[in-house]
C-alpha cells in the first residue's frame, strides 16, 4: 500500500475546517496528520506535506509565513487577500522554488464556473452588479468570491474598452448602491439560514442576464479542496483561483 499525502488542517474546529477534516479522512489517498485551531501548538504541522487553511483574514498571513518558512505546501480558502498580501507571499515562496501555495476565493465548482461565465459576458454589457448572500456569521464583506468576480468583470471591461454603464443616482443613503470594486457595484446580504450564494446581473438594451450560484451545504467546497491538495504538490509558486487547475 502506498502512503497517502500527509495533510494538516488549520481552523479545524471551524465550519469549513470540520468539513475538511471529514473530507480528508474520507479520501483514500490522504492521511490527516494534524487538525489544529487557534491557540494550538503548530509543531504538529511539520509532519504535513500540505496544510489546508480555513481560518480568518487576520490570521492567514501569519499561518502562511509559518508554512512557507517550514517547507510546507498550502491550500488556502481563507479570504482577505489584497495584491499587497499576494506580493508578500510571492516573496516568501521565492526562497523555496519547489514550494506551492494555492489560494482559491471559492472551491465550489459551480462558483468557479459562474465567475468564468461572468468574465465571458462582461465585454458585452456596460452595466453589471454583483449580489452576494451569506450566513450572518461571516466576518468579511464583500465576500472574497464577489470581490474576485468584480475584479474579473472590471478586467474584461477594460480589455474590451468598455466604460461602466450609466447610473443616474444623485441622491443616496450611504451604502444603498453597494461597494465599488473595480467600478462594479457589489451588494452584501447576511442572513441566518443562508450558506453561500452569488448573483451576477448584467443589463443591456431591453434585456438582462443573471448568473446565479448557490452553495447549499459546505460539502460543495470539498471536491475542490481535495483537488487542490492533490495538485499543489506539483504546482510550485503561487496559484490564485481553482480555475487554473480545472483548466477552464
Ligand atoms: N474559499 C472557499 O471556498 C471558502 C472560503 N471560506 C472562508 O474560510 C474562512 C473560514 O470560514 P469559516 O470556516 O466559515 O469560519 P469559522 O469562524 O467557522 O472557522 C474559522 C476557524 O479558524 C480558527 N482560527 C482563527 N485563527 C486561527 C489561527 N491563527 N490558526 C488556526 N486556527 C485559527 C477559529 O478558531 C475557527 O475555529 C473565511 O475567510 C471564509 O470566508 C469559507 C467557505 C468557503
Ligand atoms: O465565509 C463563507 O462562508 C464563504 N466565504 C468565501 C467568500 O468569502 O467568498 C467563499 C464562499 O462564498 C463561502
Amino acid at each position: 500500500m502506498t502512503a497517502g499525502i500527509r495533510v494538516g488542517v488549520l481552523g479545524a474546529r471551524g465550519r469549513m475546517g470540520q468539513e475538511v477534516v471529514n473530507a480528508v479522512n474520507g479520501a483514500d489517498d490522504m492521511d490527516l496528520v494534524a487538525a489544529l485551531d487557534a491557540g494550538d501548538d503548530f509543531a504538529a504541522l511539520k509532519q504535513a506535506q500540505v496544510v489546508v487553511d480555513f481560518t480568518h483574514p487576520e490570521a492567514v498571513m501569519g499561518n502562511l509565513e509559518f508554512l512557507t518558512g517550514n517547507g510546507i505546501h498550502a491550500v488556502v480558502g481563507t479570504t482577505g487577500f489584497s495584491e499587497e498580501r499576494l506580493e508578500k507571499l510571492r516573496s516568501w515562496l521565492a526562497a523555496d522554488p519547489s514550494l506551492g501555495v494555492l489560494i482559491a476565493p471559492n472551491f465550489a465548482l459551480g462558483a468557479v464556473l459562474a465567475m468564468r461565465f461572468a468574465q465571458q459576458a462582461a465585454r458585452f454589457y456596460n452595466s453589471a452588479e454583483v449580489i452576494e448572500l451569506h450566513h450572518n456569521r461571516k466576518a468579511d464583506a464583500p465576500s472574497g468570491t464577489a470581490a474576485h468576480t468584480a475584479r474579473l468583470i472590471g478586467e474584461a471591461r477594460a480589455e474590451a474598452g468598455l466604460a461602466p454603464g450609466e447610473d443616474a443616482t444623485t441622491s443616496e443613503v450611504d451604502g444603498a448602491r453597494g461597494a465599488l470594486v473595480d467600478d462594479v457595484r457589489v451588494h452584501s446580504v447576511r442572513l441566518p439560514g443562508l450558506v453561500a450564494h452569488e448573483e451576477i446581473l448584467f443589463g443591456g438594451e431591453g434585456e438582462t442576464l443573471t448568473i446565479r450560484h448557490d452553495s447549499l451545504h459546505r460539502t460543495s467546497f470539498m471536491p475542490g479542496v481535495l483537488l487542490g491538495v492533490r495538485s499543489v504538490l506539483t504546482r510550485p509558486g503561487l496559484t490564485v483561483g481553482l480555475e487554473n487547475i480545472l483548466d477552464l
